[in-house]
């Protein structure tokens, strides 16, 4: 096969491990940049370009890498190769999907997906009514912009509850109200799913003193076994998005597994690190599976 790998730079770890895993199962592969890649959207037949090359009828498959900061070019360019009938690992609907926080958390409960209880309000007014509905302080405020940890708020009393999403309101940001899963003891687990499996997980647990158990926030990532419960819980929350390869995030609670997000373009490097497992084998694998469904 021919395979693209949307990504910005081929230098980053997981653009490297997919198009070497790409190599070794015997394709070809290109990393493309996707924000140079033009299109001719109103002929009959879609036709896309990157500087001088057409890559109108090059590939059969796509690996989109889209960073967090280009959803919209980036899945408008996926989509341009999805009509030409391009399969994406993930589609654009997938990828602008789980992009879109709250409309992602909104339709994973839906689908009875567990997650912390999450609430979110516009008016001053509603201070106290949303803190009410998570049940009361201590409890978690996290912009919707944030990443990496930044913005995440733990809100240990009613009054400093009040006081930050006041702040919040002021300054005209997005952002929701959680209830706080104390039991998680400042631990999350990242799952990795491809297709309709888990193929590895990792436990990332916070520093002393800290609930955000982000590795950019200091937190250490260790090898973790998930139950089949946990694993249901992510393949089904992948599922929901409509995105075949995805990193889920949960908390561990008292009421089972609870999901705080998914992820489109996961990183690669934590998790092979910890749990030693190709993953991008397992992604390139996956492909094959669903290109020779399709012919
Ligand atoms: N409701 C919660 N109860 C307990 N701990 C939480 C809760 N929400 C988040 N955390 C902790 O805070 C960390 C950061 O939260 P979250 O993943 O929602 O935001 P983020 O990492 O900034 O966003 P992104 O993952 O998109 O970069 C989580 O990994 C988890 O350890
Ligand atoms: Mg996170
Ligand atoms: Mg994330």
């Amino acid at each position: 096969m021919k395979i693209a790998i949307l990504s910005r730079k081929s230098t980053l770890y997981s653009t490297r491990r997919l198009r070497q895993a790409c190599t070794q199962r015997g394709h070809e592969v290109k990393v493309i940049d996707y924000l140079r890649c033009y299109m001719d959207i109103t002929s009959k037949k879609p036709v896309i370009r990157y500087g001088e090359r057409d890559l109108t009828n090059e590939f059969d498959a796509l690996i989109p890498r889209v960073g967090a900061s280009h959803t919209f070019y980036g899945t408008a360019v996926v989509r341009q190769f999805e009509m030409m009938g391009v399969f994406a690992a993930n589609s654009s609907e997938g990828i602008s999907c789980s992009r879109d926080k709250l409309r992602a958390l909104q339709l994973l409960a839906h689908e009875g997906v567990g997650m912390p209880v999450t609430a979110f309000a516009h008016s001053m007014k509603d201070v106290n009514g949303i803190i009410k509905a998570v049940g009361g302080a201590p409890l978690v405020i996290k912009m919707l912009e944030g990443t990496q940890g930044i913005g995440v708020v733990l809100a240990e009393t009613h009054k400093a509850a009040q006081s930050v999403i006041e702040a919040f309101m002021g300054m005209d940001a997005n952002f929701l109200v959680q209830e706080f899963i104390h039991e998680a003891g400042g631990a999350d687990i990242r799952a990795l799913v491809v297709g309709d499996e888990v193929v590895a997980a990792m436990q990332r647990q916070a520093p002393e003193g800290e609930f955000r158990s982000n590795l950019h926030r200091g937190g250490s990532a260790t090898e973790i076994e998930l139950t089949d419960e946990e694993r249901q819980t992510a393949v089904h929350a992948a599922k929901v998005m409509g995105l075949g390869v995805a990193g889920v995030d949960l908390l561990r609670s008292e009421r089972g597994p609870l999901v705080l997000e998914v992820n489109s373009s996961p990183g690669l490097e934590g998790i092979e690190k910890s749990s030693k497992i190709d993953v991008a084998d397992h992604v390139v694998a996956f492909i094959e599976r669903a290109v020779e469904a399709k012919q």
